[in-house]
């Protein structure tokens, strides 16, 4: 057992456990054996489909996504993608449950518009609580606000989803300060949810502290997926290690890295 193994923990959500804490989505990829190489690449357990943009068995005659990421090895996340009010997004887990054999695990994001694919707030909180009611678990994609995140936290979702950046935006984390507010206080799994363009950004978050990291568009719309694919698995874990291992004080002043004592002076 190594060093960081015997000091980390699995990430736990609503009781199932996980080895990677890289989450991955499903979309823009150039075809399924692309998808399927980059997935497996990441390393990710859980694989993240839009209900209402994916066939997941609604369609017979087309190819099936669940093909590529059969349900036996992965935690299939149903998200509810394009859906901009609660009661679409309420109705498209429930048709991932369907779908899905009773599946509850959901990843709930209601936007605001289709310029920013912001979050709707209100929406979300609407829908988080029918859907808790309803015996979902709920992970819910959320702005960067501490205090929304606390309230869905209260209301019982299981994971919190705060964005770094736009979806699709590749913009990094704009804002690490409320990350770091919200995963101070959080008593659930933290795990920064879009706007991450590259592997640097991935360690980052997990370096303040994150459980995980969910991205799609970056490992994508990269010329070579794959490679970034494996970027990104290594940056999760390199940040998670970095973050274990607990960073040095910054200084103001130099220190010198070599020995001072028994030094000759002349
Ligand atoms: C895949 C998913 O669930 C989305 O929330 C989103 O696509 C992730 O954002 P990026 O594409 O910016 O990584």
């Amino acid at each position: 057992m190594t060093e960081s193994t015997r000091l980390d923990a699995p990430l736990t959500i609503a009781g199932r456990t996980f080895n990677s804490r890289l989450l991955v989505g499903t979309g823009k990829y150039r075809d399924f054996d692309q998808a399927r190489d980059a997935i497996t690449e990441s390393g990710a357990e859980i694989v993240t489909v839009a209900v209402r943009r994916s066939n997941l068995g609604q369609n017979p005659d087309e190819p099936n996504l669940l093909d590529i990421i059969p349900p036996t090895r992965y935690t299939i996340l149903p998200n509810t993608a394009g859906c901009f009010n609660a009661r679409d997004a309420v109705r498209t887990c429930q048709l991932a449950r369907e779908l899905l054999d009773g599946h509850n695990l959901v990843k709930l994001e209601v936007l605001g518009d289709e310029h920013t694919l912001y979050p709707n707030v209100m929406e979300t909180l609407s829908a988080a609580r029918t859907l808790i009611d309803d015996g979902f678990d709920v992970m819910v994609y959320t702005s960067d606000d501490p205090i929304v995140a606390r309230e869905l936290e209260s209301m019982g979702c299981c994971a919190i989803m705060p964005l770094g950046s736009l979806i699709g935006s590749g913009q990094g984390l704009l804002n690490p300060h409320s990350l770091s507010l919200i995963i101070d206080h959080a008593r659930v799994p933290v795990l920064v949810d879009a706007g991450i363009g590259t592997a640097s950004d991935a360690a980052l978050a997990m370096e303040l502290g994150c459980d995980g990291v969910l991205l799609n568009s970056a490992i994508a719309h990269a010329r070579q997926p794959v490679v970034m694919a494996r970027a990104m698995r290594q940056a999760v874990e390199a940040g998670r290690n970095a973050w274990l291992a607990e960073r040095m004080p910054r200084r103001t002043l130099a220190r010198a890295s070599s020995p001072t004592e028994g030094r000759i002076n002349a």
